[in-house]
């Protein structure tokens, strides 16, 4: 469950200040975020995973007010139970596709079970790059290496910062698919922020900023 109660956010440096709507969020719901370009959808994005502290409001995850953690407490937190996925890929270059998802596995201090791997792989079509680096693979591949990481470890909560926004029409509807797909097999919330309309029919729940 996710609830977010009276969110603000100051940037140090900016004068604006964002006063975000709250979020309540049952087990496997989901919701898209839209909203016009600078409204704040990321940095509410970032609140919710943790990565930026709110002014005043709190971040409510089953249960846990996330900002109440210490900072080691919050990534271990972060590490554990939320999945990031973001528009451009921050796998390990060097890295194979399989290393990088165990290097995510050992981060979030999770076991590595080969066989997990194999099938999250193979539901992303991306068995045949397993050993490949990170530079040999297709925009699509590297998209879909995104999901991977962000899902590896079961996270409660998968957060996608416009995840379909440069895709055309076939791999919006694929990404889409895959996001929810793993979602439900995680019993995760997915929230996703875009400004692409093509996805708002996936989502009951949509919140306009
Ligand atoms: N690290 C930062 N420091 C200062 N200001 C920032 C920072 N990050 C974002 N901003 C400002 O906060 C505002 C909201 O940014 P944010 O990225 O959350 O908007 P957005 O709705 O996601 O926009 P877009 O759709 O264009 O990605 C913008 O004016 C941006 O310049």
């Amino acid at each position: 469950m996710v609830q977010t109660n009276n969110l603000t956010f100051k940037y140090n440096n900016k004068e604006a200040v964002f006063q975000f709507p709250n979020i309540t969020l049952q087990e496997q719901e989901s919701l898209l975020i839209l909203g016009k370009s600078g409204i704040g959808k990321t940095t509410l994005l970032h609140l919710l995973a943790g990565l930026l502290q709110p002014t005043s409001g709190s971040v409510v995850i089953d249960e846990l007010d996330i900002n109440a953690l210490s900072h080691s407490q919050l990534d271990n937190f972060r590490g554990q139970n939320i999945g990031l996925v973001f528009q451009k890929s921050h796998a390990i270059t060097s890295l194979s596709v399989y290393d990088n998802l165990k290097a995510r596995l050992f981060f979030s201090k999770k076991n590595i079970n080969r066989t997990e791997i194999d099938i999250l792989l193979e539901q992303l079509d991306l068995t045949n790059t397993k050993y490949s680096t990170i530079n040999e693979l297709s925009e699509g591949q590297l998209q879909r290496l995104g999901i991977a990481m962000a899902v590896i470890h079961g996270p409660k909560i998968i957060l996608a910062d416009e995840p379909t926004s440069s895709l055309d029409n076939e791999n919006c509807s694929i990404v889409m698919h895959l996001l929810q797909q793993q979602a439900q097999k995680n019993k995760a919330n997915l929230i996703v922020i875009t400004h692409d309309a093509r996805i708002t029919s996936s989502f009951k729940n949509v919140l306009t900023l």
